[in-house]
């Protein structure tokens, strides 16, 4: 099976956390996309979703559903997303496709995370993915050399405006043993908005498409 195929299914199966009168908040990337289009397929009647991008948002409204704005919905029950890398506690790193300040919000909000992925992304620890660090252009280069202070080599991902009006700086070579630590030690630098270390807010749910079918793991 291919990796889309994967992506599939375990976008399939988070249909299982779906519960009617819901509100549902929906994540970023190609596995997310399975997922928006398994809803429509599924024809859950929930209340209405969050959508943790403008490309979300604008996906949920072609399948003609309910977005609603999160400062107005207070905390909701269930965010479904994908991520780049996970590891055995549930510990995430996510940003590929830019998002991850308002993923991080999203997921923080929710009180169930169910994280959807190929199995590929199913890590023994973090790390060989890009980390992405959102950063105010104004602070890019400043922040770029504290990065390099931590054993990071950043590169500014050419051409790309976040959501948020923000410049992404994927970055190789951090040692992320301690996950937890270096999300915190990355969002102190003055002029980072938030960095693509999912520790502090891990998934609750892991949902891992494979040959074999379905790895579900809980906290
Ligand atoms: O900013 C993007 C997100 O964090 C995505 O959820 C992550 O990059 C995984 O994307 P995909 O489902 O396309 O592999």
């Amino acid at each position: 099976m291919n990796a889309d195929a994967l992506k599939k299914m375990a976008a399939e199966a988070a249909l299982r956390y779906i519960q009617p009168g819901m509100i549902v908040g929906v994540g970023t990337g190609s596995t997310t996309n399975f997922f928006i289009e398994a809803l429509g397929a599924a024809r859950i009647h929930v209340d209405g979703y969050v959508a943790s991008s403008l490309a979300t948002e604008n996906r949920l409204k072609m399948q003609g559903f309910n977005v609603l704005d999160l400062n107005g919905t207070g905390d909701i029950p269930v965010y479904i997303d994908g991520a780049d890398e996970a590891d055995p506690h549930f510990r995430l790193i996510k940003g590929g496709g830019g998002a991850l300040t308002r993923e991080k919000v999203v997921a923080s909000a929710a009180r169930l995370f169910v994280c959807i992925a190929d199995v590929s992304k199913d890590k023994p620890m973090l790390g060989k993915f890009p980390l992405p660090v959102e950063v105010i252009p104004f602070a890019r280069s400043y922040v770029a050399r504290q990065l390099v202070k931590l054993g990071g080599s950043p590169t500014l991902r050419d051409g790309v405006t976040t959501d948020n009006g923000n410049a992404i700086l994927d970055v190789t070579g951090l040692d992320l043993s301690d996950p937890l630590r270096m999300e915190e030690t990355i969002n102190a630098i003055p002029g980072v908005l938030d960095n693509g270390i999912f520790a502090r807010r891990r998934a609750d749910v892991l949902l891992f498409g494979s040959a074999d079918g379905i790895i579900e793991r809980k906290t």
